[in-house]
C-alpha cells in the first residue's frame, strides 16, 4: 500500500521520468522491496517483456521534490564493516574515500582472519577496531559466526565488504545481512571463481588459459564462494608475455577504482533490482542511466 501510496504521489506526472506516452517504457507501480534500503517509487518496462522492469531509486523523488521546491530527501550515512585477509589495498583506497568525503559511509571495524596481516596493521594504526574472525584454532582470540553477527549489529553496521577476505562466510552472516554484503573477486565471473580461485591462483588460471581479457568482478554475497549476483565487472587486456604479477597489479588497480565507485553507489542508495534480480548501478548524473 505504502508503494502505492508513493508512487501515485511522485511517479505519473514526474517529469524526470519517460513520459507515459513514452513508446520504450510504461509506468508500472512496483513493490518497494524489504530493507534493502533503497527507496524504489516508479518503475517502467519495456512492452511485451514484462519481465524487465526497471525502477528508479529515491534520486527521482528528491528531483520531484525539488520541481514542488522542497529539500531532497538526506541520505543517510551508512556504517561499514571491511573483511580482509591480506594488505588490504582494497580496504585503505576505500578508508581514504571515506576520509576524504567522496564517499558517504564510514569503516567501523576491520574483520579478518590473519591478525597480523596488513590490512589489520593498517586498522590499527587508523583506530580501526579489529576483530578476528573465525576462531583461530587453540587460541582463545576469535569471534563465532553468532558472536559475530551481534558485534556487526551493535555497531549497526549497514554493509559488509569483502576485500581480498579468504575464508567462506557463514550462512548466519549472509541470512543477517541479506543482499548487503559485496565481494570483490579478481576475475570477470562466472570464470576463474569458486574453492581454490585467489589471489595469484586466478591469475595464474586466466593466463594458462589463453584468456584475452580479465578484470574485476564485484557481487552480492551468497552462501557459495562467486556464485552471488554481479553488480559491477571492468574488463583489462591480458598481454602476450604478461606474468601473472604483471596480471595482477593491472587488475588490482582497476580493483581500487571499480570498488570505491561501486561502494559509493551503495552508500548513496544508488543500487537498484532488476525485476529479475540483476543489481544495477544507478548514475550520479543521470538518474536515468543505469550500468
Ligand atoms: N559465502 C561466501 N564467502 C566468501 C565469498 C563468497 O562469494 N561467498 N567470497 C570469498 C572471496 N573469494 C573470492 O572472491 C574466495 C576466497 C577464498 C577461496 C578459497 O578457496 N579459500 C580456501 C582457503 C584459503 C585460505 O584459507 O588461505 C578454501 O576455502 O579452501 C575462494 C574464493 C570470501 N568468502
Ligand atoms: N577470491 C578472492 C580474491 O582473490 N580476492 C583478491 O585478493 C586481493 C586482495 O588484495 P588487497 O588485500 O590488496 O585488497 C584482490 O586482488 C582481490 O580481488
Amino acid at each position: 500500500m505504502e508503494a502505492q501510496q508513493t508512487f501515485s504521489r511522485f511517479c505519473p506526472r514526474h517529469p524526470a521520468l519517460p513520459p507515459p506516452s513514452h513508446k520504450k517504457f510504461q509506468i508500472l507501480p512496483c513493490v518497494v522491496p524489504k530493507n534493502l534500503g533503497i527507496q524504489r517509487l516508479c518503475c517502467s518496462y519495456t512492452p511485451g517483456n514484462k519481465k524487465r522492469v526497471f525502477c528508479v531509486s529515491r534520486t527521482v523523488v528528491d528531483e520531484a521534490n525539488k520541481v514542488k521546491g522542497e529539500a531532497a530527501t538526506p541520505v543517510r550515512r551508512k556504517k561499514l564493516a571491511v573483511f580482509v585477509s591480506g594488505g588490504g589495498s582494497n580496504f585503505k583506497s576505500i578508508h581514504h574515500s571515506s576520509l576524504k568525503g567522496s564517499l558517504h559511509g564510514d569503516v567501523l571495524v576491520l574483520v579478518t582472519n590473519k591478525p597480523d596481516c596488513g590490512g589489520a596493521e593498517y586498522a590499527r594504526n587508523n583506530d580501526i577496531p579489529v576483530v578476528v574472525f573465525p576462531k583461530i584454532k587453540d587460541g582463545s582470540d576469535g569471534l563465532s559466526p553468532t558472536e559475530l553477527v551481534d558485534a556487526l549489529r551493535s555497531l549497526q553496521v549497514d554493509f559488509i565488504l569483502l576485500a581480498g577476505y579468504l575464508k567462506l562466510i557463514p550462512v548466519e552472516l549472509i541470512r543477517a545481512y541479506e543482499n548487503s554484503i559485496l565481494n570483490i573477486h579478481p576475475s570477470l565471473l562466472p570464470a576463474f571463481g569458486g574453492k581454490g580461485y585467489y589471489g595469484m591462483k586466478v591469475h595464474k588460471a586466466v593466463i594458462a588459459s589463453g584468456a584475452r581479457y580479465s578484470g574485476p568482478t564485484i557481487h552480492f554475497v551468497d552462501e557459495h564462494y562467486d556464485t552471488g549476483r554481479i553488480l559491477a565487472q571492468r574488463a583489462v587486456p591480458v598481454l602476450a608475455n604478461d606474468t601473472a604479477e604483471e596480471l595482477a597489479a593491472r587488475v588490482l588497480k582497476e580493483e581500487h577504482r571499480l570498488y570505491v565507485g561501486t561502494v559509493e553507489a551503495l552508500c548513496e542508495e544508488r543500487i537498484v533490482w532488476r525485476d529479475d534480480g540483476v543489481p544495477l548501478i544507478q548514475s550520479k548524473d543521470n538518474p536515468n542511466e543505469f550500468s
